[in-house]
């Protein structure tokens, strides 16, 4: 068993206020910049072709998400990875319902050419990526995190990157270490997008990180505890959306450091 804190990496987040480039899916857009203000970080939506690669070399992370795929978003994120890559820069791929159609299966492959940082879905869209799954419903999993911890793991040898996979319990693996978090709220898969806002939220943990591994699993934590909190005031998803916002912002360190349930181990 390794240790992990995940509060130094939520300190230097709000510290560094790091600025993540976004290219997401229409339904995420105000979600999840929304979600990355209340963190703490400084969110941009920039996805035209004509600018992408440019805004990605100025970005402190970049953040991928298939959700509502058009050719020109396509290419657009295809050179902003590229770009990202190129320059070092931390950036995260949200392959968002893989499975379920031809289009975003192949961008999929061509999006992982330049490397993602880190791979985060849930368990249908990991299993689907890894070749080891129909794909889920749609947006939603089918699957348990659990069921997905052999193409989480083999993901992450093939690409050389971290892969987190959410649900009830998320995992989160670089082929060699993995950890467990525990924790979040059962309306957590209730509210659109929260999945492609946690996305941006890795993106914003992986800058100036020197572990992604680390920064992916604290974001994660981050993410379960202020779940857990909004979780107590919210009877419902509408008012879950708004108190899972309010309980991001106010989640101070000592909270963290209590509710983390985050456990590391070798890898299978
Ligand atoms: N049953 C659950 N209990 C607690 N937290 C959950 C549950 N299902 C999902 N979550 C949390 O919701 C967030 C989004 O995960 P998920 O719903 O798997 O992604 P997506 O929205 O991309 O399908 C993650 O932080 C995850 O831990
Ligand atoms: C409903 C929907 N349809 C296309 S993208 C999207 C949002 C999916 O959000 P999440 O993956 O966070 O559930
Ligand atoms: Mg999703």
């Amino acid at each position: 068993m390794h240790s992990l804190d995940p509060v130094p990496h939520l300190t230097r987040v709000r510290r560094t206020r790091p600025l993540v480039h976004n290219i997401t899916n229409h339904v995420a857009m105000n979600p999840m910049a929304n979600v990355l203000l209340a963190l703490g970080a400084s969110p941009a939506m920039v996805h035209a072709r004509e600018e992408a690669a440019e805004f990605a070399g100025l970005a402190d992370a970049l953040t991928l998400n298939i959700g509502t795929l058009s050719p020109h978003w396509v290419e657009a994120m295809v050179e902003a990875a590229r770009a990202a890559s190129a320059a070092g820069t931390p950036w995260v791929l949200d392959p968002v319902a893989v499975g379920a159609t031809a289009f975003r299966r192949e961008t999929a492959a061509r999006l992982l050419e330049p490397g993602p940082t880190v791979i985060r879905g849930n368990a249908s869209e990991i299993m689907a990526l890894a070749a080891r799954g129909a794909g889920g419903r749609g947006v939603d999993s089918t699957d348990s995190s659990e069921a997905a911890e052999r193409a989480a793991v083999d993901l992450a040898r093939r690409q050389a990157a971290v892969v987190a996979v959410t649900g009830a319990v998320d995992l989160i693996t670089d082929g060699r270490r993995l950890a467990r978090v525990a924790g979040g709220h059962a309306l957590m898969p209730r509210v659109t997008a929260l999945g492609c806002s946690l996305t941006g939220v890795v993106g914003a943990f992986l800058a100036g990180a020197e572990d992604p591994f680390e920064a992916t699993a604290a974001a994660l934590a981050t993410y379960a505890a202020a779940g857990e909190e909004a979780g107590k005031r919210a009877p419902g998803p509408g008012s879950f959306a708004v108190a899972f916002l309010d309980a991001l912002y106010a989640l101070d360190e000592a909270t963290l450091a209590d509710r983390a349930r985050l456990e590391v181990t070798d890898a299978p």
